[in-house]
């Protein structure tokens, strides 16, 4: 048994990594539960706080789509206001067996099983329940078990949108849920564990990863550095059929070219001086799964032919090898440089341009998301860095949140999440601007950055700035353009000296 729960918390740490849906982790972890304990059947209940119930999202239950368990009501809801586990040899003798469940389902439960999932501040978030041990009763040891997984899964669940998708998690920036309410309701199924954005931007990506993730399509990602092309192209492969097959992912500009092709196709026994074995390249790794090859761009014109070859005929020949061989593979790629430009350069071969971008997702900016899907990775990387690195942190002032709406975030997403992880280290409880690591020439970014959107008269504002914003961002612009006289910009904004020095004193603009 100490074997079978090392194996399944392994098992369990695995799920994380792979961008399954986060309906369908919850899914696995209850297949793993129920199979490591020997039960007939298991379900997941997550805490529907707004109405004090608790609310089915995963269960062996083939007769009903879901189960809303008042609090006060049965055994599930005894755990969760106690956070006792509960071992019961015979449910239906006992007191807090709520008969209504199994008289809707036709079931007989007999012996049950059920623990507590509690948040990393040690809020019960829902509970796990086994029915029916196959060996007649839970043992204690059982118990002792369900309650560490019970732990475990509850980690697991947290890192996954699925509670802020079903908009019952609290959440640290104020106003990040208001979007979960005002947007339509996503089905669960079409939503992507980890990957958050619902704004419009994001919600069209996640439409077209749905539309293309079961098919076998090349699919070109294009963005900026740091969108999340990567963690897209691993969204798509862990939501098609080959999910259980390999991810292989290749970055194109780490190596030189004569290492990219002996790492890409591997080589024969003898091909070069040192070459003493033969090697099997990562398209033959990926065998069976999904090929990403990242910085596709950068590919020198001899790969770029190569590579047109494996994505025509889905063939290829080992360094210093004769024999054609073939790979059941999937192809992702994905590059942040302008290839239409290459193309016509002619750095980058036209045919192969042409068979790339036959399906592509285009990543939003994060300057282009809106401010509630900003507000929500926010929230999303301070929970996680704080798990990360055992901090706790309370709030994040308005001031601080302001800044990091008024940033440009040239590096993206990935500069956003850095930024959160340093602010949470160097934080003590709170994040305020001081422990932003926003650099000084950050502002200088952020006012090149509006410059774009204020000097042509915005016949849209992408990232939905709130009034204050907008004045904040304004006046750091014109500080910029008049070299920081104040009086100057004081003239131009048609206000006091004294009213613009409040001003930039409330902004964090010094
Ligand atoms: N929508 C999102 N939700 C949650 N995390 C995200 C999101 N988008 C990006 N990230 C995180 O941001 C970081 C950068 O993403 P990723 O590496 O996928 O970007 P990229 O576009 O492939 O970058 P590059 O072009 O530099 O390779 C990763 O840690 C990723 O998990």
């Amino acid at each position: 048994m100490a074997d079978n729960r090392h194996l399944l918390l392994l098992s369990l740490g695995e799920l994380i990594t792979q961008e399954i849906s986060a309906a369908q982790l919850v899914e696995r972890i209850v297949d793993l539960v129920v199979k490591l304990l020997e039960a007939d059947r298991g379900t997941i209940y997550l805490l529907d706080e707004g109405h004090g119930e608790l609310v089915s999202v995963a269960a062996h239950l083939p007769e009903i789509d879901e189960l809303r368990v008042p609090l006060s009501e049965g055994v599930a809801g005894h755990v969760a206001s106690t956070g006792e586990v509960v071992n019961l040899p015979s449910a239906r003798h006992d007191a807090r067996f709520w008969e209504a469940i199994d008289q809707r389902t036709g079931y007989q439960t007999e012996s049950m099983l059920a623990a507590p999932l509690w948040d990393a501040r040690r809020r019960l978030i829902g509970v796990v329940q086994l029915l029916n041990s196959k060996r007649g009763r839970f043992s204690e040891a059982d118990a002792a078990t369900l309650a560490d997984v019970a732990e475990q899964a509850a980690a697991l669940i947290e890192q996954t949108t699925l509670r802020h998708e079903l908009g019952w998690a609290s959440t640290l920036v104020e106003g990040s849920e208001e979007l979960a309410d005002e947007a339509p309701q996503l089905v669960l199924g079409e939503s992507f564990n980890r990957i958050v954005g619902q704004g419009p931007a994001m919600r069209g990506v996640l439409r077209d990863v749905q539309r293309v993730a079961p098919t076998d399509a090349t699919v070109l990602l294009r963005g900026e550095s740091g969108t999340g092309k990567s963690l897209i192209a691993r969204a798509l492969h862990y939501n098609s059929p080959r999910r259980d097959g390999p991810f292989v992912a290749v970055d194109c500009t780490t190596l030189p070219e004569t290492l990219i092709e002996n790492e890409l196709f591997g080589h024969e026994k003898g091909a070069y001086t040192g070459a003493d074995a033969t090697k099997r390249g990562r398209v033959e790794l990926a065998d069976g799964g999904t090929l990403f090859l990242d910085e596709i761009g950068d590919l020198s014109p001899v790969l770029q032919a190569k590579l047109l070859n494996l994505l025509q005929e889905k063939t290829f020949r080992r360094v210093g090898g004769n024999d054609l061989l073939r790979a059941d593979i999937r192809i992702l790629a994905a590059t942040n440089r302008d290839l239409e430009a290459s193309v016509e350069e002619g750095h980058f071969r036209e045919d192969l341009y042409y068979r790339l971008r036959v399906v592509q997702i285009e990543m939003p900016p994060l300057r282009q998301r809106g401010r509630q899907d900003l507000m929500q990775l926010v929230d999303h990387f301070v929970e996680a860095a704080a798990k990360r690195h055992g901090r706790r942190v309370d709030r994040i002032t308005e001031e601080a949140m302001a800044m990091l709406l008024g940033y440009g975030w040239p590096g993206n997403v990935r500069e956003l999440e850095n930024c959160l992880e340093s602010a949470v280290i160097f934080s003590d409880g709170e994040i305020s601007p001081s422990t932003l690591p926003l650099p000084q020439q950050g502002r200088t970014r952020k006012i090149r950055a509006l410059g774009s959107q204020t000097d042509a008269p915005p016949d849209r504002f992408v990232d939905e700035p709130s009034l204050a914003e907008l004045e904040a961002r304004y006046i750091a612009w014109l500080l910029g353009e008049y070299d920081g006289n104040r009086s100057a910009c004081a003239r131009v904004l048609g206000i006091g000296r004294n009213t613009l020095l409040r001003k930039i004193r409330e902004y964090g603009l010094e």
